[in-house]
């Protein structure tokens, strides 16, 4: 069973009490990571709670709704394996699938408006990476992460 892990900040509440109906509807496994209610919370606390499941292969996707989506996907990259992107629309969602294998979706709560926003996250659970010259270029940012990783000094002139 695909696995999504599902977490907001107190702009995103709403949108993910919705989403997490509409996937179990849908068949997937959805673990959801709070936030719980409108109280302000601090959005690295739950993005982290995501990334860390889908970093350690818990998950198989996170999705994550502040009221940018850019904090989530800020503090989401910092974990192993991840590629978090904040996308709006159908287009953005596609792409960020088809060339980038991206997985943590971050969504802007403040901006979704009226947008089908059920149909967009199953748009993006549903596209496939397409793989080929974007596999190589993909390859290369793992490649940087690996390096991070390895403490190689980030500054040197190259
Ligand atoms: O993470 C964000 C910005 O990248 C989100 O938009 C947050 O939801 C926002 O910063 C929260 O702000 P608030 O004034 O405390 O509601």
């Amino acid at each position: 069973m695909f696995r999504v892990c599902i977490a907001s900040d107190h702009r995103g509440v709403q949108i993910k009490s919705r989403l997490v109906q509409s996937l179990k509807a849908a068949g997937f496994t959805v673990f959801d990571e709070g936030t719980d209610g409108e109280t302000a919370v601090d959005y690295p606390d739950f993005a982290k709670k995501v990334a860390r499941k889908v970093s350690c292969g818990e998950a198989d996707r996170g999705i994550l709704i502040c009221g940018t989506g850019i904090g989530m996907a800020i503090t989401a990259n910092k974990f192993p394996g991840v590629r978090a992107a904040s996308c709006l629309g159908e287009v953005m969602v596609e792409m960020s699938r088809r060339h980038n294998d991206v997985n943590v979706l971050c969504l802007p709560g403040d901006a979704i408006g009226d947008r089908p926003v059920d149909e967009i996250v199953l748009l993006w659970l549903r596209t496939e990476f397409d793989g080929g010259r974007h596999g190589s270029r993909v390859s290369k940012i793992c490649e940087i992460e690996k390096s991070n990783l390895r403490h190689d000094p980030p500054c040197e002139k190259s």
